[in-house]
C-alpha cells in the first residue's frame, strides 16, 4: 500500500532490491565522483535559487509569457554564469538544464551558434571586434541560414551578397519571397545582429555560400534598420519560448570587413580567395549536431526516469481475482516497451560522450591545419545526430504512452520533453538527409575496400566475410552480438552499392542510380549507426573500469540493447541466413530473460541518472513516488480552477440552457 508521506513503499522496496550501488553507477555515467559532485553543485545552485521559482509553471503560461519568462531566466543564467565563472560548456549545460529545463532559450542561438561561429570562422581582428560585444550582449545574434524555400539544400540558398569594390561594401538582398530567412532561432524579436549565409558575388562571379555579419536592429531603440523586415514566424508545435523568425533584406550595405574571412576572403579589389576546404564553412552545424547526441540522450533518460518510477508506483488490475493489483512495471509488455528504452538512453549517453571527445579532438586538428579527419567527423556527427534524435524522440513518446492517461497531462512533464527533443530530427539537417550524407561516406569507403585501400578503424568491419554465419550460442556473447550488427551493416552497404551498380549497368547516370537507391542507402546508413552505437556500448562496459556489481548490471542492459535491436529488426539479420531459426529462438528467449534480469534494477538504473525533481518537473517521476497527491495539487493549481464558476457559464452555458442563442447572431 502506498503511504501519503515519505517515500512510496513500492518505490522504497525497489530501491532496497537493487543489486548495485546507485552512486557507483552515477560516478561511472558522469565520469567520476568529482564530476558528479560538480554536477550536483551546479544543479543545486539553480534549483535552490528563488529566482527560478518565482514564475508560474510553463504549462500555464501564454506564448508571450513563455517567451518573456524564459528570456528573463536565460539572461539571469547568463549573468550567473559570469559571476560564478562558469566557462566550461559542460558546466553551463548542467547549470542551464536545471535552471530552465527543456525551455528553449531566446538567446540560445546567440550562445550555441552565433558566438562559436565568430570564434571558428572569424579572423583575429573580427574576433577582437565582435566577441566582447557579443559576450556583453550588446550584440545579440543568431545563425540565419535557412530560407523559406531552402533549408536542406544550402547551395540553393537565394540570399545574395554582392561586392561593390567602389565602396568596399557587400550589398545584401532577398530577391524573392522564398529567399527570406525563415526559422532562425531568436531572430524574430530578440536579436540585433545575424550571421547571414548568402551567395557571394564578386567580379561578376558566384563564389558560393558564405557568412556575413549583418546588423538588423538599432542598438538603442531596437527598431529594425532601413532595408530590414523582420518578425516572429508564429506559434509552432513547441518552442513557444523561442522567437524563431523571418528576415527580408533589401539592398542592405555592410562593410567588406563583415564577411567572416578566416578561411575564405574577398580582397579590397574584389579578388576572391578560396578556403582550404569549401565545407569548412559548415563547421557550426557540425558542432551543434555533435551536441544534439547528448541532448537527445538526456531527453530519453529523463523520460525513462519518469515512466519507470511511475510504473513502479502505479498499480492496475488484480492479477488473480480478488488479489492485489499488480505494479504495472511487472507486466511483461510494459517491461518490453520500457527497458529497451532505458538501455537506449544509456547507449546514447555513451555515444554522446564519445561524440564530444571526438569533436574536440578533430576540431583541434582542423584548427591546426590538418583537415584529414573532416569527412569522418561529418559522417559520424551527421549519423549520430540523426540516429540519436530519431531513437530518443520516439522513445520519449513511448514513455509517455506507458504512463497511460496521466502521460497525456502536462503534469507528467513528458509532453514538454517531447516537443523540445523532436525538432532535433529536423534542425541541423533533416534526419533522412543526414543519413544520406552518411551513406555517401559509406559508398566512398566501399569503393576504397574494392580497391584494396586502407580503411579507418571504425570502417574495417566492412571487409568481413559475408558468407560467415553467426557465432551465437545460448550464452549470447557480446562479441557475437557486435558481429551480428556489423555483418548486417556490411551486407546492407554491399547491397546498396550493388543496387547502384546495377542501375548504372542498365544505362542510368550515377545521379539517377543514387536516386534510385536512396531507400537502400538509408537502410545501410542506419544499420551502420546502429552497429557503431552498439559496439561503443559494448566497449564501454567491457573495457572501462567500474565497480563489479555495476559492471554486471550494465552488461545485462547492454545485452538487452543489442538483443532487442536484433529481434525488432529481424528481417535485416536473417535475410542471408546469418542467423538460423534456432539462433533466432535463442535470442527471443534471451530477450525475455533479460527483461526479468533487469526488472529488480530498473529503478536503480534511472535513479543513477541523478535528476532532481526540480529538473524533471513531473508529478509522475517524483523521487518519493507520491504521484497522486502531486496530481491532485497540480489540478488544483490550474488557473481554470481559480473561480468556482467561470464567466463563460453566465455568458454561454446558462443562456443555452434557457434556449437563448442571440449572442451568436450578433457575430
Ligand atoms: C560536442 C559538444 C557537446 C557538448 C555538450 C555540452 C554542451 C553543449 C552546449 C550546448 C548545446 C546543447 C544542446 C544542443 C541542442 C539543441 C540545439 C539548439 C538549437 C538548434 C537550432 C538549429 C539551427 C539550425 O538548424 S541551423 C541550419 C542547419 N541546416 C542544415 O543542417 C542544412 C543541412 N544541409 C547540409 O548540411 C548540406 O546542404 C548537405 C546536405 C550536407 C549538402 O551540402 P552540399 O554543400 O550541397 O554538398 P555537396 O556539394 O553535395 O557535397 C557533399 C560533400 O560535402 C561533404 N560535406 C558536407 N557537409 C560537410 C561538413 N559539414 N564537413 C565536411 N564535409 C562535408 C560531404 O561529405 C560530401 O563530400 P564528398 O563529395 O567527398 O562525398
Ligand atoms: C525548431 C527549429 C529551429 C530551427 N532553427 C534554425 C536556426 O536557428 N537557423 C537556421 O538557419 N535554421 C533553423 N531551422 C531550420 C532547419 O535547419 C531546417 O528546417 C532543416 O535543415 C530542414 O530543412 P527544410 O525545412 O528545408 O526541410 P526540407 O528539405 O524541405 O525537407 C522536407 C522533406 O524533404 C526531404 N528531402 C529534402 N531534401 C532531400 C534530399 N536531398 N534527399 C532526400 N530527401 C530530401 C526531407 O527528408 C524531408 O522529409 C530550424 C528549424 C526548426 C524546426
Amino acid at each position: 500500500m502506498a503511504t501519503t508521506t515519505g517515500v512510496n513503499s513500492d518505490l522504497a522496496k525497489e530501491r532496497n532490491n537493487s543489486t548495485f550501488d546507485v552512486e557507483e553507477l552515477s560516478n561511472f555515467i558522469y565520469r567520476g565522483p568529482e564530476k558528479v559532485k560538480r554536477r550536483r553543485y551546479l544543479h543545486n545552485l539553480a534549483t535552490k535559487d528563488p529566482f527560478f521559482r518565482k514564475f508560474k509553471p510553463w504549462a500555464f503560461q501564454t506564448r508571450e509569457e513563455q517567451y518573456e519568462i524564459c528570456l528573463q531566466k536565460h539572461l539571469y543564467i547568463n549573468k550567473k554564469c559570469k559571476e560564478l565563472n562558469l566557462t566550461e560548456p559542460v558546466d553551463k549545460f548542467f547549470y542551464t538544464e536545471a535552471a530552465a529545463p527543456h525551455e528553449n532559450s531566446p538567446i540560445g542561438l546567440h550562445t550555441v551558434m552565433f558566438i562559436p561561429t565568430i570564434e571558428k570562422q572569424g579572423t583575429e581582428e573580427q574576433k577582437k571586434r565582435w566577441l566582447p560585444l557579443a559576450e556583453s550582449l550588446k550584440m545579440i545574434g543568431t545563425y540565419a541560414q535557412t530560407e523559406m524555400g531552402h533549408g536542406t539544400f544550402i547551395r540553393g540558398l537565394e540570399t545574395t551578397a554582392t561586392y561593390d569594390p567602389r565602396t568596399r561594401e557587400f550589398i545584401l538582398n532577398s530577391p524573392t519571397i522564398t529567399s527570406m530567412k525563415y526559422w532562425p532561432g531568436n531572430l524574430g524579436k530578440t536579436t540585433n545582429h545575424c550571421l547571414v549565409m548568402a551567395q557571394l558575388y564578386t567580379q561578376g562571379k558566384n563564389c558560393g555560400i558564405h557568412m556575413f555579419m549583418v546588423q538588423i536592429r538599432d542598438l538603442e531603440t531596437h527598431m529594425p534598420l532601413a532595408g530590414i523586415e523582420v518578425g516572429d514566424i508564429g506559434p509552432k508545435f513547441g518552442y513557444g519560448t523561442n522567437d524563431n523568425g523571418f528576415l527580408r533584406l533589401s539592398n542592405v550595405r555592410i562593410p567588406r570587413e563583415n564577411m567572416l574571412m578566416r578561411y575564405s576572403k574577398v580582397l579590397e579589389d574584389g579578388t576572391y580567395v578560396k578556403p582550404p576546404n569549401a565545407k569548412i564553412a559548415y563547421g557550426s552545424m557540425v558542432l551543434v549536431r555533435a551536441a544534439i547526441v547528448t541532448d537527445a540522450a538526456r531527453a530519453l533518460a529523463q523520460a525513462c526516469v519518469i515512466s519507470i518510477r511511475y510504473s513502479a508506483v502505479r498499480r492496475q488490475t488484480e492479477v488473480s481475482p480478488g488479489g492485489e493489483e499488480a505494479q504495472i512495471i511487472d507486466y511483461q509488455t510494459q517491461q518490453y516497451r520500457l527497458f529497451p528504452l532505458l538501455a537506449t538512453s544509456y547507449a546514447m549517453y555513451f555515444a554522446g560522450r564519445f561524440m564530444y571527445d571526438f569533436y574536440l579532438k578533430t576540431t583541434a586538428e582542423i584548427e591546426g591545419g590538418n583537415l584529414d579527419s573532416m569527412p569522418q567527423l561529418h559522417a559520424i556527427s551527421a549519423g549520430l545526430k540523426a540516429f540519436s534524435s530519431w531513437m530518443c524522440s520516439a522513445g520519449v513518446e513511448t514513455c509517455r504512452l506507458c504512463c497511460g492517461g496521466h502521460g497525456y497531462s502536462h503534469a507528467s512533464g513528458l509532453p514538454k520533453i517531447y516537443i523540445d527533443v523532436v525538432p532535433g530530427c529536423t534542425y541541423e539537417g533533416e534526419n533522412n538527409v543526414m543519413m544520406l550524407q552518411v551513406a555517401r561516406f559509406l559508398m566512398k569507403m566501399y569503393g576504397k575496400l574494392q580497391n584494396g585501400e586502407a580503411l579507418p578503424t571504425f570502417m574495417q568491419y566492412m571487409s568481413t566475410d559475408l558468407n560467415k554465419k553467426s557465432c551465437m550460442t545460448e550464452e549470447v556473447a557480446l562479441n557475437c552480438l557486435v558481429m551480428a550488427y556489423e555483418h548486417r551493416a556490411a551486407r546492407m552497404i554491399r547491397d546498396a552499392a550493388a543496387s547502384m551498380e546495377k542501375l548504372v549497368q542498365s544505362g542510368k547516370s550515377p545521379v539517377e542510380a543514387w536516386n534510385g537507391s536512396t531507400v537502400m542507402l538509408t537502410w545501410a546508413a542506419i544499420a551502420h549507426c546502429h552497429a557503431f552505437v552498439t559496439k561503443l556500448f559494448v566497449e564501454t562496459v567491457v573495457k572501462s573500469r567500474m565497480d563489479s556489481k555495476v559492471q554486471s548490471a550494465l552488461t545485462s542492459l547492454c545485452k538487452l540493447y543489442a538483443v532487442h535491436g536484433i529481434v525488432e529488426n529481424l528481417g535485416g539479420f536473417i535475410q542471408d541466413q546469418f542467423f538460423d531459426s534456432k539462433q533466432v529462438k535463442i535470442l527471443q528467449k534471451k530477450l525475455m530473460q533479460l527483461l526479468a534480469e533487469i526488472r529488480p534494477n530498473a529503478v536503480a538504473f534511472v535513479d543513477a541518472f541523478d535528476y532532481p525533481d526540480e529538473v524533471l518537473q513531473s508529478c509522475l517521476g517524483r523521487y518519493d513516488g507520491q504521484v497522486y497527491q502531486a496530481l491532485y495539487d497540480y489540478a488544483k493549481s490550474s488557473p481554470m480552477n481559480e473561480k468556482e464558476v467561470l464567466d463563460s457559464y453566465y455568458k454561454y452555458i446558462k443562456p443555452a440552457q434557457n434556449g437563448k442563442y442571440q449572442q451568436y447572431s450578433k457575430l
